[in-house]
């Protein structure tokens, strides 16, 4: 228990702050909890607030529900067909009593839906069906919340966690390593890749250089979306090692922490890459970019940022994950504008995505 009388000298604070602590005191009272839910004009936005309560203390048992769905398969078979419990139960492996617990939980999520005394998908269940990779994101978030069963000593980088011994960059994962975590990448690209081409105008350019482009698969997405683009990949070396050898993809095997990046694109895209590195690697590597790219070249950053389409989530989500990882943070557009300008970019502009919750996109220019 925290002992909070060290803590308990007066200081001068200021308007804002005590209107804060105030409206704080307030709120906790459950006298005034009592009066908020009776009057009619505040009602609907305490119902509010303790709706939003609820769903942040059910938060894990909803994303477990998730994975039970997705882990047992019937995700994949509902999407096909419908199934009566006894059926989705022998498939799960689950006797009827825990299906049924499983399939009305995924229900009240809108994951399923119950039709004529059959199961099927609900509009959110379809929704993940036909979204590529999130099944495989739900998976492994396994490890992520193994490190979150002690969300403090993940904090505190009390030892290894999972997801930093599967991903050290730093140490240069291993082979194995390194392909795991490239497939899921891969899998999760195909959503990221359609908000860049949604927002950038690739065509325009004549030689594309993706800067930890993984195995290629948004340098294939955009060389379908602009045929005439000159592709190149720069990964790291165990990261080359795994691709399959490519017509039309040049590769390029490096660290962009220790290594010039090479010449002769107009264009290049830190795609998911510069929210895994600490500030002082992200700069080297908008440096290396800049360093590469002759005047009038771009770069384009596309990522989930700290505020995710006007939600600030993503500093719960991503802040947590990036600080599992061990290394990186979510940042707000205007902080990387401010590092692009450090690194050397002339101007900056942001293209808006049609899923920001995805990835958003800036251009900057050198
Ligand atoms: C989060 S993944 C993103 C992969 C891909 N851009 C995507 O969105 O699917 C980060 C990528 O950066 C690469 N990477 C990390 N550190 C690197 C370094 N120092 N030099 C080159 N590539 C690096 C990783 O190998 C990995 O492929």
């Amino acid at each position: 228990m925290l002992d909070t009388r060290r803590f308990a000298q007066r200081r001068q604070h200021g308007l804002r702050l005590r209107w804060l602590l105030f409206r704080n005191r307030l709120i906790a009272s459950p006298a005034f909890q009592r009066w908020a839910l009776g009057n009619p004009l505040t009602r609907m936005k305490t119902r509010r607030h303790a709706r939003a309560l609820f769903d942040l203390t059910a938060g894990f048992v909803y994303s477990q529900v998730a994975t039970a769905l997705v882990e047992s398969g019937l995700l994949d078979v509902l999407a096909a067909e419908p199934l009566a419990t006894s059926d989705a139960a022998m498939l799960a492996g689950l006797d009827e009593a825990a299906a049924r617990t499983l399939l009305t939980a995924a229900a009240s999520l809108d994951l399923t839906e119950m039709q004529d005394g059959l199961w099927t998908l609900g509009e959110r269940g379809a929704a993940l069906a036909g979204t590529p990779g999130l099944g495989d994101m739900i998976r492994h978030h396994r490890l992520f919340y193994a490190d979150l069963a002690d969300p403090l000593a993940m904090l505190r980088r009390e030892g290894p966690t999972r997801l930093s011994s599967l991903w050290d960059y730093a140490a240069g994962a291993g082979a194995e390593e390194a392909a795991t975590y490239s497939r899921l990448m891969t899998a999760t690209q195909p959503l990221v890749a359609a908000q860049a081409i949604a927002a950038f105008p690739f065509a325009r350019h004549r030689a594309l250089l993706d800067i930890g482009g993984g195995q290629g698969a948004f340098l294939r997405a955009v060389g379908d979306a602009a045929p005439g683009l000159r592709l190149g990949l720069f990964d790291r070396p165990e990261v080359i090692a795994t691709l399959a050898p490519s017509a039309n993809i040049t590769v390029h095997a490096g660290s962009f922490l220790a290594d010039p990046l090479p010449r002769g694109y107009d264009l290049h895209t830190l795609v998911r890459v510069l929210h895994d590195h600490d500030d002082a690697a992200a700069m080297t590597l908008l440096r290396a970019s800049r360093a590469a790219l002759a005047p009038g070249g771009k770069l384009v950053i596309v990522e989930p940022m700290a505020t995710l389409g006007g939600a600030p989530e993503g500093h719960a989500y991503f802040g947590f994950y990036l600080a599992a990882m061990g290394s990186g943070r979510p940042r707000e557009m205007a902080e990387i504008k401010a590092m692009a300008a450090a690194a050397g970019f002339i101007s900056a502009k942001e293209r808006s995505t049609p899923l920001p919750l995805v990835a958003r996109c800036l251009e900057v220019r050198a």
